[in-house]
């Protein structure tokens, strides 16, 4: 399963379609990568190929729009956590506040987000309705972009769930564990612009900022040939992660290190800027699907991660609430 690039890759299908003998092995061989690292490329996802094409499509579009457009796309309000985010509106490395984290210099990144694409289902608080539900601008964007993204949403939500079931195997769990945490998920949806730099970034901005994700599961798709993620390993030093053609990068959150105990690597990462050489050359671009539980889902250690020699290393904590303030940090 370890391919080209070094980097590990995991067949979707092939563990859904495998014997039962057969997945626990597919679930051993992703609690070891998660315990590593937690970041693998997951090919076999079934999702279509027009999908995501359209996708790039739209969201290239909506990026290449002038400035004054997608200003119009903006929060509602400061705080809000969907819509249009200008270049230098988000520090992501200010999330890990306390840590030796070096300069906190906003992102060179300009983003769309959108949360929730299910209806309410009249349990919400206050809190929750002022955040997660905070209304995505879509008046704002084209109908073409605001199909596209509830479809490339839907299809995400479906996979995110799927990689859950292999999660849970992985931990020696039974496949649906998960579900209940899962009943009315916060999920949300970024496409990220990184422009071309035609000058010179000041010294410690990157592109973003190192930082763990706040969530459970993060699905990635970098733009083919782009560079510039990096992980950080154990040993200190950064590794490039590939893009691989037709598979997601996956990573794990916070909430799954919390989750299994720190069994499980919600491991650090950041964009870095392309080199000089490729000045005014170099645009990227990423998908990414942030995974989230309910709001009120509590997090805290599964019993089969704890022992009297490792009790928890956490407090528990509320899924909403942990996202919130997090988000709230880099802005
Ligand atoms: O654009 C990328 O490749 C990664 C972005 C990222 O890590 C994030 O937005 O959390
Ligand atoms: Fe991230």
């Amino acid at each position: 399963m370890t391919a080209q690039h070094d980097f590990p890759l995991v067949n979707l299908h092939e563990f859904e379609t495998t014997s039962s003998t057969g997945r626990l092995e597919y679930g051993s061989r992703v609690d070891t990568i998660c315990r590593r690292s937690g970041f693998l490329a997951i090919t076999g996802h079934g999702v279509p190929a027009d999908l995501i094409e359209t996708m790039w499509d739209e969201t290239r579009k909506f990026f290449d729009l002038p400035l004054e457009q997608k200003l119009k796309a903006c929060p509602r309000q400061p705080g809000d956590p969907y819509g249009y985010f200008t270049v230098k509106s988000e520090a992501l490395a200010r999330s890990r506040a306390g840590m030796d984290r070096g300069p906190l210099l906003p992102d060179l990144k300009e983003s769309f987000s959108c949360g929730p694409i299910h209806p309410l289902t009249g349990r919400e608080g206050a809190d929750e309705l002022a955040f997660c539900y905070a209304p995505t601008p879509w008046s704002a964007v084209s109908p073409a972009f605001h199909a596209t993204w509830i479809a490339y949403y839907d299809a995400m939500e479906k996979l995110a769930e799927r990689i859950m079931r292999l999660f849970a195997c992985a931990l020696g769990l039974p496949e649906a564990y998960f579900n209940p945490y899962f009943r009315a998920p916060i999920s949300s949806l970024r496409g990220l612009n990184y422009p071309e730099q035609d000058t010179a970034p000041q010294p410690g901005q990157i592109r973003a900022g190192a930082h763990s994700d706040y969530g459970t599961l993060t699905l990635l798709l970098p733009q083919q040939g782009s560079g510039g993620l990096e992980i950080l390993g154990p040993d200190g030093q950064w590794q490039a992660v590939p893009a691989i053609p037709d598979a997601f990068v996956i990573n794990i959150g916070d909430l799954m290190a919390l989750w299994t105990n720190n069994r499980w690597v919600s491991t650090v990462h950041r964009v870095v800027n392309p080199p000089s050489s490729r000045k005014g050359q170099d645009r990227r671009q990423s998908l990414a699907f942030f995974q989230q539980p309910d709001w009120d889902s509590m997090i805290e250690a599964l019993p089969n991660c704890v022992s009297t020699g490792h009790p928890p290393v956490f407090s528990p904590v509320r899924s909403g609430t942990y996202l919130m303030n997090k988000f709230r940090s880099t802005q």
